[in-house]
């Protein structure tokens, strides 16, 4: 099994880049893995608690649990991923079975801010696109899909988001074996990756 990482701050656009990734290779043989799913689970706080959490924090991911998890990946059996409800701030009732592939991908903003979880990355991709670019997306994304509003948004970009990703996730770059320049869309670095993929895939 191939284990790609790939990180980089909110809305550098990670999960587009995993789509058109996949987009091409063939099903069944190339599996994802979110980091959001790992977020803690918070059920014991209230919504109003939940809200007041630092998301961009290290301290908010259950790497314990995707570390077991990846660990099973790899020796064949499947897992129970959690799924995320960003409305809730928490993980649902739900899980979703992920079966061991030949390539897994794990995306998400902290995933390399964690050693035990690093070594595991085959391959560590960090995509890059600017701040203001990134604040952009993620403004129209999170109106648009995560039933935020403007000062929600950009009260978290100042409190939380921005910090954190000055001190924790933007010097997870010097890890990366791979940068991909994101702030237009890059299909030379998308067919790299795939190539890398496919390669493995024989
Ligand atoms: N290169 C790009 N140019 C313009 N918009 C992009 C680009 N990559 C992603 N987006 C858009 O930006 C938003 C955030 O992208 P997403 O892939 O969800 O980022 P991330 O997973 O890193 O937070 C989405 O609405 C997506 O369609
Ligand atoms: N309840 C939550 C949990 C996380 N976030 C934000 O999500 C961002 C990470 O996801 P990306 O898809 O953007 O990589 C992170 O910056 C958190 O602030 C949230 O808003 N609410």
């Amino acid at each position: 099994m191939l284990i790609i990482g790939i990180a980089g701050g909110t809305g550098c656009g990670k999960t587009t880049v995993v789509n058109q990734i996949i987009n091409e290779l063939p099903q069944g043989e190339v599996g994802i893995i979110s980091q959001d799913s790992y977020y803690n689970d918070l059920s014991h706080l209230s919504y109003k608690e939940r809200v007041n959490i630092n998301f961009d924090h290290p301290q908010a991911i259950d790497f314990d649990l995707l570390g077991k998890h990846l660990t099973k990946l790899r020796q064949g059996k499947a897992i129970e991923q959690p799924v995320y409800s960003f409305t809730e701030h928490n993980r649902t009732k739900d899980t979703l079975l992920t079966h061991p592939r030949k390539v897994m991908i794990v995306e998400g903003i902290l995933i390399m801010t964690n050693p035990a979880i690093r070594d595991m990355f085959d391959i560590k991709i960090y995509v890059h696109a600017d701040s203001d670019e990134r604040l952009i997306r993620r403004l129209k994304r999170d109106i648009n899909e995560r039933g935020r509003d403007l000062e929600e948004v950009l009260n978290r970009y100042q409190t939380t988001l921005k910090p954190m990703h000055d001190q924790f996730i933007e010097p997870t770059k010097e890890y990366a074996d791979i940068i991909i320049p994101n702030n237009k869309y890059n299909t030379v670095a998308v067919d790299i990756v795939r190539t890398i993929i496919n390669d493995k895939l024989g």
